[in-house]
């Protein structure tokens, strides 16, 4: 066990009882269109929707796993064509190709594709009534709905950058579930609205809880940037010193509707090239 380092940032923490959690800076609130709701699911529900993911692969393309149901959309940044989507019936047809890796960890049944190909779309109507959740809670319309399910496995200190979603791949409503273990999302006002800017003008942390729903429309879409820190030791809102082992697992489901403007390789090639975690 590593000793524990006395550097963990100690964080003035604030209950903001508005929307029921902890952030690092309530200065900044309200931020446009930025929604929390911490007891959105019930324990049982947050159980299923746990043994549902379980119960299929993951994509192992980067090092945080992931899985896609519904429409597809992947880490178009660098430009390999064995990264895109196939057509969603293809993969449909085939996403029980290739599937390897039966682990069973910390009870867990875990299954992923093998090898760095590109993910294969699972069903989104598995997750019908937590969809219909969402349009009852007026996130979305039945008309508008999302189309989209990406799962991301965080397990031990794995983060993701900050970053804006897309806006040409992605709507106006960005929905996160969080499941297993709770962490801080960062979000950040950059002086210039791009990913790289490291100008910051204000930013705060919000504790996601397991069960909670997160919501990004308006300026929290499209003006905060938000990602999580891979710092190995994080700190609760009661100031205990927690550190992220590999037994440390949260899952999130991030919501939305992909728009046509998503973007596509068409060209063919074998090359594989490293991929970023973003
Ligand atoms: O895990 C999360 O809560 C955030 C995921 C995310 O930002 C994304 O997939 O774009
Ligand atoms: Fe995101």
């Amino acid at each position: 066990m590593t000793p524990k380092p006395n550097n963990i940032p100690v964080h003035p923490i604030h209950f903001v009882p508005s929307i029921k959690t902890y952030v690092t800076n309530p200065d900044v609130l309200p931020i446009k269109g930025m929604s929390y709701i911490s007891d959105f699911l019930t324990v049982d529900e947050q159980k299923e929707i746990w043994d549902t993911v379980y119960s299929n692969p993951f994509s192992t393309v980067i090092h945080r796993r992931q899985q896609f149901y519904g429409e597809t959309y992947y880490h178009t940044t660098p430009n390999i064509s064995s990264l895109q989507p196939l057509d969603n019936q293809t993969q449909l047809d085939s996403q029980n190709d290739n599937v390897a890796d039966l682990k069973v960890e910390n009870g867990d049944m875990k299954r992923c594709w093998t090898g760095k190909e590109a993910p294969k779309a699972l069903p989104l109507k598995l997750f019908d009534s937590l969809i219909e959740k969402l349009i009852n809670a007026g996130f979305f319309t039945k008309e508008d709905p999302p189309t989209q399910i990406l799962v991301n496995e965080y397990s031990g200190p794995m983060g993701i950058s900050n970053h804006y979603d897309d806006d040409k791949a992605f709507g106006d409503t960005i929905a996160t579930i969080s499941l297993g273990k709770p962490i801080w999302l960062n979000l950040q006002l950059p002086e210039r609205q791009n990913n790289v800017c490291k100008s910051i003008l204000k930013q705060t942390k919000v504790f996601l809880e397991p069960g909670s729903l997160f919501v990004m429309q308006t300026d929290a879409r499209y003006v905060w940037r938000h990602g999580i820190s891979n710092a190995k030791w994080i700190r609760y809102p009661d100031n205990t010193p927690v550190r992220r082992d590999d037994d440390y697992v949260r899952v999130s489901l991030t919501i939305r509707k992909l728009l046509d403007g998503r973007k596509r390789v068409t060209k063919t090639t074998t090359d594989w090239l490293e991929i970023p975690d973003v």
